[in-house]
């Protein structure tokens, strides 16, 4: 069993409220509200500079170059892949870099970077692993359901384009990169005495992916 699955076998309420959100399944069924995913998606490129940052503190973190590369990856796949996709999206709406980088970040999207930051600042990178993991697994678990589930009537769905990215090719490639990277690391450093304090850190990402999720659903405006 991969240390992965083993923190989402025991922390499954908290997993399911973050992959199987409503927004989640609304996004699939392709009847979210448009001010809710632009919303969502404006918080989550502030959010993804913190991300590219907190893979950066993974290369301080490593214990080697073969970990500091496997960070790089996390890197180049935020800045060159994920951000673009954001960009192209929002330019769509008439937003571009500066409207979206100059938009105040929202109190969910500060609580969850920060946490996630403070986390690996304070740890070793198998403690930012594991903060960072239910971001980069659990979007490729939600892209592969809602590709699999919709399939079909994905060619009518508004939001095709985000749930190809998370389900495609190159994300998929990224995500089990970094499953296999995480699984490395435990084998060096985690203990038993250890898990505890792993599986707290991965409930509170996932709870903090949750409320990213509501955050988009209560857009400014919404009656
Ligand atoms: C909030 C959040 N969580 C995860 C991901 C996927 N990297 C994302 N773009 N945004």
């Amino acid at each position: 069993m991969t240390l992965f699955d083993r923190l989402k076998a025991d922390a499954p309420e908290v997993w399911t409220s973050y992959v199987d959100h409503p927004f989640v399944r609304k996004l699939g069924q392709g009847d979210l509200p448009l001010d809710a995913f632009k919303h969502y998606l404006v918080q989550d490129y502030l959010f993804l500079i913190q991300f590219a940052r907190a893979y950066a503190l993974a290369i301080y973190k490593s214990p080697d170059t073969g970990d500091m590369y496997q960070a790089l990856e996390g890197v180049k796949a935020i800045l060159d892949v994920e951000l673009n996709l954001h960009l192209e999206l929002c330019r769509e709406w008439g937003l571009d870099r500066t409207a979206i980088e100059t938009a105040p970040e929202m109190t969910q999207t500060m609580a969850y970077t920060r946490f996630v930051l403070e986390a690996g600042m304070a740890g070793d990178l198998l403690d930012l692993q594991v903060a960072l993991a239910p971001c980069i697994l659990g979007y490729a678990e939600i892209g592969r359901t809602l590709a699999d589930r919709h399939g079909d009537g994905l060619h009518a769905n508004p939001y095709r384009r985000w749930i190809d990215e998370y389900s495609g090719e190159a994300y998929t490639r990224v995500a089990a990169g970094f499953l296999a990277w995480i699984d490395q690391t435990a084998d060096i450093y985690l203990t038993e005495n250890r898990y505890p304090r792993l599986l707290k850190l991965f409930g509170k990402a996932s709870a903090l992916e949750a409320d990213f999720w509501q955050m988009g659903l209560n857009y400014p405006g919404k009656r």
